[in-house]
């Protein structure tokens, strides 16, 4: 058998514990997929508290950029995590040593990953990332390899377990918000800032990743629309419900004649649809190629076994030789694309607190008329007091010209509380 392929990881926390795991138990059988030996050499993270697997084998190093130079490794396993600091630093300095990179780290990749794929192709080194988007599943390879030859028309995803954990507990159980936030805590689901999870903010660091692979563009997170699932309410959910819909954090990312459209959003989506009937903190991925048509991946983005998953997967690729661009085309062929926001008309749900008198509903669908609105279907609830709840589902708009109606609505004295408007993805 050849040389072994030597990795130096830098975190022992949930993913990096997961690694050494991994090559622990699989120690044969990785060997026998590379085609060589996976041997770890040296380990770094905070504190050398025991971590539940045996370390003593290897070295060690309190400086992760000292790890990442080392003479002895040829993969760096970047497993600390953070946008910038020690994980940047110890990335660079791997591929200036001449060390390939395999790493979870979604919010570096979507902050400074074109910056790392030109260090990485003038050094000839490669940087690996299954494990940074939706964990478990391998969506990076079934993009990069597996639908290489699609023009890809559209990349949707539920890629954050925790906020749709979130969600489908306020759905099941009747929770509010702020009881599902709690329960989501309790259970260790949420990042040590829970704004990266329910600001949309982690999910859209993984929808960037993604539309660079599929749209042959620069990694652009700050042109992703992003909106946390915070103003989500259980009367929506109950309400979509009622239409057929359920509520998710989606991320859209599509190419239009405007632009490359990033939405990271909470959307309605049918019920009976593969991603409406997503439970707990699942992801789900959906790609849309121009020849292979809609494919749909499901799993497990987070959790050690998982995201460890990926990583063996990626170092197991470079063990074979497999020498892959880190977006999947040279740094110089991936366009700047121009931004684009609500450039894709799509149904509408709008819910509304109307006066209860003549005409209240007949003012709202005169607004919407004549904003070019039309409505498919519209319930208007029985009730107590003297605000009617309604509930429209238009037909395709544009955003510009629902918010032109939203903001006709205040003239006709008949709306008691702000609208809610959801975008409906159409699946
Ligand atoms: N936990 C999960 O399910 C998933 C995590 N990821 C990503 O994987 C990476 C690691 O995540 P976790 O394992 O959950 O984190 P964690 O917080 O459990 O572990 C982080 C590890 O890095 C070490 N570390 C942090 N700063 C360091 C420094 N300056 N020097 C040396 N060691 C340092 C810590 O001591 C700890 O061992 C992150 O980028 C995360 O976003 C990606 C997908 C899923
Ligand atoms: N916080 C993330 C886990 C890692 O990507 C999630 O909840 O999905
Ligand atoms: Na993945």
């Amino acid at each position: 058998m050849t040389d072994p392929i030597r990795l130096g990881i830098a975190g022992l926390g949930t993913v990096g514990r997961g690694v050494v795991r991994i090559v622990q138990t699989h120690r044969d059988l990785l060997a026998s997929r590379a085609g060589r030996p996976v041997e770890i050499v040296a380990v770094s993270a905070r504190s050398r508290k025991d971590r539940g697997v045996p370390l003593d084998a290897y070295a060690w190093e309190d400086d992760p950029v000292a790890l990442a130079r080392r003479d002895d490794i040829d993969v760096f396993v970047e497993v600390m995590g953070g946008a910038a600091g020690p994980a940047k630093d110890a990335t660079e300095a791997a591929l200036a040593a001449g060390k390939d990179v395999v790493t979870a780290n979604k919010a570096l990749l979507a902050i400074h990953g074109h910056a790392l794929a030109e260090a990485a192709e003038a050094t000839g080194r490669v940087i690996r990332f299954e494990a940074a988007v939706a964990g478990g599943i391998p969506v990076i390879k079934a993009l990069t390899e597996g639908l290489a030859g699609n023009e890809i028309r559209r990349v949707m995803g539920v890629m954050n377990g925790t906020c749709n954990y979130i969600l489908t507990r306020m759905e099941n159980a009747g929770l509010t918000y702020d009881e599902a936030f709690a329960e989501a805590d309790g259970l260790g689901y949420l990042e040590a800032d829970p704004e990266l999870d329910v600001g949309g903010i982690d999910a859209g660091h993984k929808l960037a990743l993604l539309a660079a692979i599929a749209f042959g563009t620069r990694v652009d997170f700050p042109n992703v629309r992003l909106e946390g699932i915070g103003s989500v309410t259980i009367e929506d959910i109950r309400q979509a419900a009622d239409m057929g819909y359920k509520i998710k954090l989606l991320g859209v990312a599509q190419m239009t004649g405007r632009g490359l459209e990033q939405r990271m959003s909470p959307c309605l989506v049918p019920d009976t649809s593969p991603l409406g009937q997503l439970q707990g903190g699942t992801n789900m991925v959906v790609l849309e190629g121009d020849a292979v048509g809609q494919i749909v991946l499901r799993g497990a983005g987070a959790g050690e076994g998982p995201t460890a998953s990926a990583v063996i997967g990626d170092v197991i690729d470079i063990a074979r030789g497999l020498r892959l661009p880190t977006f999947g085309q040279p740094v110089g062929a991936l366009r700047q694309a121009r931004a684009a926001y609500a450039a894709v008309p799509a149904p509408y749900y709008l819910r509304l607190s109307l006066v209860d008198k003549p005409g209240a509903l007949a003012k709202i669908a005169q607004r919407l008329g004549e904003a070019g609105i039309s409505i498919d279907r519209m319930r208007q609830y029985g009730h107590e007091d003297t605000a009617a709840p309604v509930l429209i589902v238009t037909h395709r708009t544009t955003r510009l010209a629902l918010d032109e109606a939203i903001a006709a609505f205040d003239s006709t004295g008949v709306v008691e509380a702000p609208p809610v408007a959801i975008r409906i993805e159409e699946v």
